[in-house]
């Protein structure tokens, strides 16, 4: 059987900024069941599905391209039939409106409305609330509807894929969102190292990210996964992600054979504080250039945000995502420090 009336996934959740009715499914020569759901939302379910359900998410943030490439490939080389998952398997372009004006977002960063946070003030609306919302309704759907395989517990992966604005000290991270006490799992690092993923940031606390949503209420292994610098389409140097689309490919394939744990060649820092912007009169106190993950000297001012002065307090604290120009109460940035793989709590 062909394709969708959809020929290009990319293209036709562009066309549809906002939603777009379901499409027809359509069961591919292989056996693969190919839903449409809505703009930006496709899933793939094999005849004879393993245990693992995975998503991929890329454009909760529209400017982010390189994510949206690597998805955009993987979707249209399933929808063909040359590629083959063992695993039921949602993609997610999250914010096709914000892609169309090359920007961060539209109106409101979408990656602080989730875990129900879109709904949270009475009489706010905007397209990327609804959208949030919309998009936890597929999530739950998704890992909800996967078959109950004589009571097997199912895996659930979700990565949600971003790249950074500022260059990095170290060009690939995750960030491990916190995991509600439970212990961090080797597997989950092993994974990360294969796809050319060896930096993990642990988070401590809830956070509002996509991917802190699938670990919450769904239990899932979840990861927002940071892959190089925010470029426009056209511009990224794609051999800089062959290793995460070809780990991807293996693990939708079920032909991912993890090395061993290797704890020297990880990197592991722990969120120390972050630092929310709540006055107007907020300032970095250090330039643009500087990389992600550079430390500072105990004592350095590291910003200010009105009366209130912002100093390195642990040696070897470093700055991660800083931006002076996020909306009042939103992180401006995290300080983290690097910690030993042995000391983690890891099953
Ligand atoms: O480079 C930046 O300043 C931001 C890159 C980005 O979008 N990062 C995510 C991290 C989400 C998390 O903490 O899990 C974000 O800020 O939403
Ligand atoms: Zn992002």
């Amino acid at each position: 059987m062909g394709l969708t009336l959809v020929k290009n996934f990319l293209r036709w959740t562009r066309d549809h900024e906002w939603s777009a009715p379901a499409q027809q499914a359509v069961t591919l020569d292989n056996g693969t069941q190919v839903d449409i759901w809505d703009t930006g939302v496709i899933v793939f379910t094999p005849a004879q599905p393993n245990e693992r359900d995975i998503i991929l998410s890329c454009a909760v943030h529209g400017d982010e391209t390189a994510p949206i490439e690597i998805c955009d490939d993987l979707i249209e080389r399933l929808r063909a039939g040359e590629l083959e998952t063992k695993s039921r398997v949602m993609f997610l372009i999250a914010n096709p409106g914000a892609i169309n004006v090359g920007r961060r977002f539209v109106e409101e960063n979408m990656n602080r409305l989730f875990s129900g946070e879109h709904s949270q003030e009475p009489g706010l609306v905007n397209k990327e609330r609804e959208r949030a919302k919309q998009l936890e309704q597929y999530v739950a759907r998704f890992f909800e509807s996967a078959p109950n395989q004589e009571g097997q517990p199912r895996e659930r992966l979700h990565y949600d894929m971003h790249t950074a604005i500022r260059d990095s000290a170290h060009e690939k991270f995750a960030i491990y969102p916190y995991t509600n006490g439970k212990p961090y799992k080797k597997k989950q690092l092993q994974l990360l190292h294969a796809m050319g993923v060896p930096v993990v940031l642990l988070h401590d606390g809830p956070t509002t990210t996509f991917s802190y949503f699938s670990v919450n209420e769904f239990g899932a292994d979840a990861f927002t996964v940071e892959l190089g610098k925010v470029r426009p389409f056209g511009q990224n140097d794609m051999s800089r992600f062959a290793q995460v689309k070809s780990m991807l490919e293996q693990l939708l394939r079920d032909t991912l054979e993890l090395a061993p744990l290797q704890p020297e060649a990880l990197h592991i820092y722990q969120v120390c504080r972050n630092i929310n912007r709540t006055e107007t009169d907020f300032e970095l106190n250090f330039p643009n250039e500087v990389a992600n993950f550079t430390s500072f000297p105990v004592g350095y001012e590291l910003a200010r945000d009105g009366e209130t002065r912002y100093k390195v307090e642990a040696e070897g604290e470093a700055i991660v995502f800083p931006n002076a120009k996020v909306a009042l109460g939103q992180r401006a940035l995290l300080t983290v420090v690097p910690i030993a793989v042995d000391s983690m709590k890891l099953v």
